[in-house]
């Protein structure tokens, strides 16, 4: 049935972005636990029931890499956006508490968004729009799933001028005001798999000093960032922007990354999207061919516990 607001428990704020902040909440007519995302938007009321019903398309977004959808509501000038609880947080939170991801964990989680943007371009013709670490989502089954993507045109244009962010996962093309696709997406995957595999956002580029105090062998053994390695003061907004257009893009030094790796980054942030790789390159690409399989064990074993656990019920049942 359809959500409403008072059948929602706050339970504990999970997150703000700029824009839209996130509770944890539970849903009381069926005890299920959800993520709430709130959108404060002053729209006539017009564009706000023209946004509620784009937002049901969710409802048909249905993909192992893809965030689930529960129903959207607007009260007042806030939106509702009522989603699977993903139990192991965003990516941004889990790189602040590790320092920096392994790269086998990274070729997961690349297998996983390819898969997300395919099934969102081939099932729904949508980019996703603000691919970045904290818009890939893990749970405790080990699912790595994908949310936060444009799949309402009338939201993405109410919410152009509010959103800005501080650090910017966008493609030169879409920084320069040109039209940009799925390329765009592209780039802000590889832009988000350099920070999360060097652990600081990659641009201005950390200096050859910064990446080998990273890899030598902390002396203390904990995992600790370098002193002033990434907390020096980062670029404005605007000095950033003008950076990713006019400078080289960032890439991973070959000493410390595989070489499928470093050359999957690289075609991932080409600067002209004539050179950059698409998606279907990418799906052939030997970084991605390396971890495909893995993943989908993942997806097995989860599907065969699930199974397992069935069979033994009915068993117990039956013993009953
Ligand atoms: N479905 C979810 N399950 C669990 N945590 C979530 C979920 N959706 C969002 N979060 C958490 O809420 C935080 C805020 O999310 P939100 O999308 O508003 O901002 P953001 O993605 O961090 O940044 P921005 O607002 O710039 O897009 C995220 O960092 C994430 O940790
Ligand atoms: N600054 C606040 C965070 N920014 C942001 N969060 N969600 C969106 C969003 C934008 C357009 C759109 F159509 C959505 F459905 C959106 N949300 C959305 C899409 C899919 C799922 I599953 C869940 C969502 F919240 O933009
Ligand atoms: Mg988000």
């Amino acid at each position: 049935g359809e959500l409403k607001q008072d059948d929602l428990v706050n339970i504990c704020e999970l997150g703000q972005g700029n824009g839209g902040v996130v509770w944890k909440v539970r849903h009381k007519p069926t005890d299920k636990i959800m993520a709430r995302k709130l959108i404060y938007l002053e729209v006539k009321p017009a564009l706000k029931s023209q946004i509620i019903r784009e937002l049901k398309v969710l409802h048909q977004c249905n993909s192992p890499y893809i965030v689930g959808f529960y129903g959207a509501f607007a009260v007042e000038a806030q939106i509702s956006i009522c989603m699977e609880y993903m139990d192991g947080g965003s990516l941004d939170l889990i790189l602040k508490k590790v320092m920096r991801i392994p790269e086998h964990i990274l070729g997961k989680i690349t297998v996983a968004v390819l898969r997300g943007l395919s099934y969102l371009r081939e099932r729904h013709r949508i980019m996703h729009r603000d691919i970045k670490p904290s818009n890939i989502l893990v749970n405790q089954q080990g699912e790595i799933k994908l949310c936060d993507f444009g799949v309402s045109a009338q939201l993405i244009d109410s919410t152009l001028h509010t959103f800005i962010g501080t650090r910017s996962y966008m493609s030169p093309e879409r920084l320069e005001g040109t039209h940009y696709g799925i390329m765009s997406d592209i780039w802000s995957l590889g832009l988000s798999l350099v920070e999360m595999a060097v652990g600081r956002y990659p641009i201005p580029p950390p200096s050859v000093q910064d990446i080998d105090a990273l890899f030598k062998e902390d002396p203390h053994g904990c995992q600790s960032r370098p002193e002033g390695f990434g907390c020096h003061k980062g670029l404005a907004i605007f000095e950033l922007m003008e950076w990713i257009v006019n400078e080289a893009p960032p890439g991973l030094a070959r000493e410390h990354f595989s070489s499928d790796f470093c050359d999957f980054i690289d075609r991932c942030l080409k600067k002209s999207t004539s050179e950059r790789a698409d998606l279907n390159t990418l799906l052939n690409h030997s970084f991605y061919r390396r971890y495909e399989n893995e993943i989908d064990n993942q997806d097995m074993s989860n599907e065969n516990k699930q199974s397992t656990n069935d069979n033994d019920n009915l068993a117990d049942e039956q013993q009953r």
